[in-house]
């Protein structure tokens, strides 16, 4: 084993690192003579034994665990064996990256990296709690995802990829998939010539397979009282629970003292228009609210999904064109009726960024309820609509995906 190098000679080798705190992205921070080193499987506190895969940068370099030398009383049994860092790091399976760490654990981590992201990024240092899903802790965090997309080897055999890889790995679980999911996901049956299998249990109708770009099939979500349609390949909440606590929590963070049904509300980068009902469902039938979305099929699906309320409507548009269209033509009657409204927007990773930041706040809306499933870019926008006179004032997070280091957090803004 190496302990020390240089630059460009330690590729492969083992290394041992005193593991410091988390880094956005579920790794960990680690230091090698002074230099930063982002390590894979570990746990801040741990000493372990990392293999360094990239020491090209002179500002960080990056490694794997391979063993632990003095564990964390943190860690636990991997959830899924074929994520462990009993396996060589090249086949080991991704999308499970906090599977090691006791579950209230990964949720302290979650709330750090959130904290971290909003003192660093926006100057604020909010209460961060993040919540855990009813039931996820009874089965530690395992059989939620109700969708799964598997890629296919050359020799036509479906799996996950490595973890930073797209090296297919062979696996016989998916501990993370709900049963249903599990049940018909074909982990031994071959495939060739296609790249993906996708694995979906609605929760109406049963699990199904999209095999490669076979067409597309309308299926049914139900959340509460309320059903959705959409294409079986489009965008839905992937925790079998998260539909259902977005739309409690969108609900409870509108402030209704500044809510007004017949403002120009708008639901930003809606789908097929889970969260514009969500708002509905909360003020009543008379709400007007206009869902954007720039995927034509689920326009159509929330079209039809929203369409017993008269108020309501969806568009095709990408959001930062059509909201600068809005922006340019609006009356000064459409104006006043957007410096009324509440705005929705729940955006992909990214974030929604500085142009579209600037557009919500130029219409002057009374407050905006954000989405994120990403806390930096959540951060960069917080601080960009801080800029703009919106500050941060209220917050909830959760951990609509256990096991990962992903975490939701949705926050209001407003003047
Ligand atoms: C995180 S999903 C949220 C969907 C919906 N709010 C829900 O919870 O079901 C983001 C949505 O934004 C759409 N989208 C991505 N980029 C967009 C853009 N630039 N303009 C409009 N919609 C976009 C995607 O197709 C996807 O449906």
């Amino acid at each position: 084993m190496r302990e020390t190098g240089r630059m460009g000679t330690l590729e492969g080798q083992d290394v041992e690192l005193d593991v410091t705190s988390i880094a956005h992205g579920g790794i960990s921070v680690a230091r090698l003579d002074g230099r930063v080193v982002f390590v894979t499987d570990a746990i801040p506190g741990e000493k372990v034994v990392a293999r360094i895969t990239d020491d090209r940068k002179k500002s960080f370099w990056r490694a794997d665990t391979v063993s632990v030398l003095e564990a964390s009383r943190y860690r636990q049994e991997h959830v899924w064996v074929a994520a462990s860092i009993d396996r060589d790091p090249a086949v080991r399976a991704g999308g499970a990256e906090f599977g090691h760490i006791a579950l209230a654990h990964q949720r302290t981590l979650k709330e750090q990296v959130l904290r971290d992201a909003l003192e660093r990024m926006a100057h604020i240092t909010p209460e961060v709690t993040v919540e855990a899903l009813p039931g996820d802790d009874e089965v530690s965090g395992t059989g939620w995802r109700t969708r799964i997309r598997l890629h296919v080897d050359d020799s036509g055999r479906p799996g996950p990829f490595a973890a930073r890889s797209h090296t297919v790995v062979a696996v016989d679980d998916l501990p993370l998939a709900t049963a249903a999911v599990e049940e018909v996901a074909p982990l031994d049956q071959r495939f060739p010539g296609e790249e993906t299998i996708d694995v979906l249990s609605p929760s109406e109708g049963g699990a199904r397979l999209i095999i490669g770009k076979q067409a597309r099939t309308v299926v049914t979500e139900k959340v509460g009282d309320r059903e959705f349609r959409l294409d079986d390949a489009g965008f839905w909440q992937v925790h079998h629970g998260a539909a259902a606590t977005l739309t409690a929590a969108v609900q409870d963070l509108i402030d209704p003292e500044r809510f007004d049904p017949r403002a120009a509300n708008l639901d930003l980068y809606g789908g097929v228009g889970l969260l514009a009902a969500a708002v509905g469902d909360r003020f009543g039938q008379a709400t007007r609210i206009t869902s954007v979305e720039s995927d034509s099929r689920a326009t159509d699906h929330a079209a039809e999904n929203l369409q017993e309320w008269i108020g309501a409507s969806a568009v095709t548009g990408r959001v930062e064109r059509w909201i600068r269209e809005l922006t340019s033509s609006a009356t000064a009657t459409e104006r006043a009726r957007l410096a009324g409204a509440t705005i929705v927007l729940d955006p992909p990773r990214s974030g929604a960024g500085k142009e579209v930041v600037e557009a919500i706040a130029g219409l002057d809306p009374a407050q905006v309820v954000y989405v994120a499933c990403d806390p930096v870019a959540l951060a960069r926008d917080v601080a960009l609509f801080a800029d703009l006179g919106y500050g941060l004032e209220a917050l909830r997070a959760f951990d609509l995906f256990p096991n990962t280091h992903h975490l939701e957090t949705v926050v209001r803004l407003s003047r």
